[in-house]
């Protein structure tokens, strides 16, 4: 029989992906990440054990109102030596009107059912055939985790295709073919998937679901349905017990737009894809990965020179897909490793021309910096981010500041405020009940329009202090400043020369508290100066974005 090109989509970010370790769903981020799955067309979305714990079961009690997808409960087959009707386990997979689809894990290693069970090899095939025969009685869609399925192959192959036609004479409407060691490789994935379909079981009725402990779960999943199955399981992100699960992010995008493949997710759908990532990483407070493919702040960013050059005549000369596609956009990255190309195509994004750029205001930009050369020895702006890169600047990360800068020697940038001096002190003492204790206190004074004003801030730190007090001073002349908020702070050492010392780059990333995010640097053999150089950047980029692009 000819296979369909349709494949369906199992989301398991709800169940394997909250078996990685650190991971910790409550109920309402369940609901929440479910919706999204929902809304981006997956066809199944596993939301757990019903009966294996509270959270569980308070997610099947009231589940999030899904579209398209359909709500699947997992579980585990009946019991040894217990009919499937008395098993409490079993049953409680039953006991939620949202649910209807079962999938249960079986074993399909001999090695498994005599060790992990220490059971018979036919009481196995039993449990399967049976459970499935008592599911089917209860939803309308059966389908059987056939466990170490590839090893179980590997070992014994009869006994691991008499596992599946156990679920699937028995009423399963699939029988997913599972890699859980992860130790499987593409090639063999192909040829055991292909064996199992001469074997007569029709890939309309297979599914995979690959681990990625040799860094192959993608690799195996797409393997699997150039071979024949037409489902695959993974999870957003590739959470999973272990080295995590097959990364639908990846998977779903080569299956539409390399494979050619059907799935529910539409061409708009599909844009989606870099918002549902992003909101598993919020859920799960973690930073996006910058090098996840397709949805990666970096996956289609370009850096070198000659990478820029050519996307400036043609993106495909430097990118797989259109980034829009995945809902991700192209960023054109300024860098040590920048030639001109770069630099123009960053401007003309900000709408400026580099050729507004004149070498007197330079020279004025860079006096005003605390750097190690001459800025008369400075030819251009390519030149200029080069020497800065050099002193240890990183721009590539720190978009806003490279802006500013830029924007500095248009003489777009109003002084909003001068730094007119300050002062940290640390301090270290034992509080009322003899504990250690450290404290830092920052008095900071500024000028604006000609007015000066001062104001102390407390800090568990000295840059946290001068934070505080920095804000706290500004925020009369600029009330907006109150929705600035620190993301992330982050300070490296980038040189080491006798005489000088360590130089420490600091990278501030920044939030309005509306959704916007920028990044800003600063370079300096003193970290608090390098801090605070980061800081009024960020500060003078909030109110630059407020007040003069508004
Ligand atoms: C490959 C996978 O990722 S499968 C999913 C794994 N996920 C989880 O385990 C997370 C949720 N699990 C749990 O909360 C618990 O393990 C429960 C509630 C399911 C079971 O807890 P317990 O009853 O305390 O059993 P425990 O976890 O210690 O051991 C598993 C039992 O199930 C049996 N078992 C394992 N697989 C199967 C199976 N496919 N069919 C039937 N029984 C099985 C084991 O033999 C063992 O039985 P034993 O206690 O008689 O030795
Ligand atoms: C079912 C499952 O999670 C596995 O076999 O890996």
């Amino acid at each position: 029989m000819e296979n369909s090109s349709r494949v369906y989509l199992y989301d398991t970010t709800l169940r394997d992906g909250a078996q990685t370790q650190g991971v910790d769903f409550s109920a309402a981020d369940k609901a929440r990440i479910a919706r999204a799955l929902d809304a981006l067309g997956l066809d199944y979305i596993e939301g757990g054990w019903p009966g294996a714990n509270p959270t569980d079961d308070s997610f099947f009690s009231n589940p999030p109102d899904l579209g398209q997808a359909r709500l699947a409960a997992f579980g585990m087959t009946r019991r040894a030596g217990r009919s499937a009707n008395n098993d409490p386990g079993l049953n409680a997979l039953f006991a939620h009107d949202a649910v209807s689809v079962v999938t249960m894990v079986g074993k399909s290693w001999d090695f498994q059912v005599t060790v992990a069970l220490g059971i018979e090899l036919d009481e196995n095939l039993r449990m399967i055939g049976d459970s499935v025969a008592h599911a089917r009685t209860r939803v309308s869609e059966v389908m059987l985790d056939a466990e170490h399925f590839f090893d179980g192959y590997k070992a014994n192959p009869q006994y691991a295709l008499a596992a599946l036609r156990a679920a699937l004479d028995n009423g399963a409407r699939w029988a997913v073919l599972c890699d859980t060691n992860g130790g499987s490789l593409p090639h063999e994935v192909e040829r055991i998937v292909s064996e199992v379909v001469a074997a007569g079981i029709s890939g309309d009725r297979l599914g995979v679901h690959c681990h990625n402990d040799t860094d192959s779960a993608v690799a195996n999943s797409l393997a699997a349905v150039k071979a024949g199955v037409r489902q695959v399981q993974g999870t957003i992100n590739g959470l999973g017990e272990r080295c995590g699960n097959a990364n639908l992010v990846s998977i779903i995008p080569n299956l539409m737009l390399k494979m050619g493949f059907e799935t529910g997710i539409s061409e708009e759908g599909l844009k989606h894809l870099v918002a549902v990532s992003r909101t598993l990483d919020e859920v799960l407070d973690r930073k996006p990965n910058r090098s996840q493919p397709y949805v990666g702040a970096s996956a289609f960013a370009h850096k070198g020179g000659l990478h820029v050059s050519a996307v400036a005549k043609d993106p495909a000369c430097y990118e797989h897909v259109d980034p829009a596609r995945v809902g991700n956009a192209r960023q054109i990255v300024v860098s040590d490793q920048a030639g001109r190309s770069n630099i123009v195509a960053r401007m003309a994004d900000l709408g400026i021309e580099i050729e507004s750029v004149k070498r007197d205001a330079l020279v004025r930009v860079v006096e005003a910096m605390q750097v190690d050369f001459d800025p008369h020895e400075v030819a251009d702006l390519v030149d200029l981010i080069k020497r800065l890169e050099h002193e240890g600047y990183a721009y590539d990360t720190a978009a806003a500041s490279f802006e500013l800068l830029v924007r500095r020697a248009l003489g777009q940038v109003p002084d909003y405020f001068t730094l007119e001096r300050y002062r940290v002190i640390d301090e270290r003492r034992r509080n009322a009940k003899g504990d250690w204790v450290t404290l830092s206190e920052a008095t900071v004074k500024v000028e604006v329009d000609g007015r000066e004003f001062m104001q102390v801030g407390e800090g568990n730190g000295p840059v946290h202090a001068f934070d505080v007090a920095l804000r706290a001073v500004l925020m009369g002349a600029y009330p907006e400043l109150a929705g600035l908020e620190l993301a992330d702070y982050r300070v490296r050492i980038v040189e080491s020369t006798a005489g000088t010392g360590a130089k420490t780059r600091v990278t501030i990333e920044s939030t309005d508290g509306q959704g916007h995010r920028w990044t800003t640097v600063g370079v300096h053999t003193n970290v608090l100066e390098a801090s605070l150089e980061a800081l009024q950047d960020s500060i003078a980029y909030m109110l630059f974005r407020f007040r003069e692009i508004r």
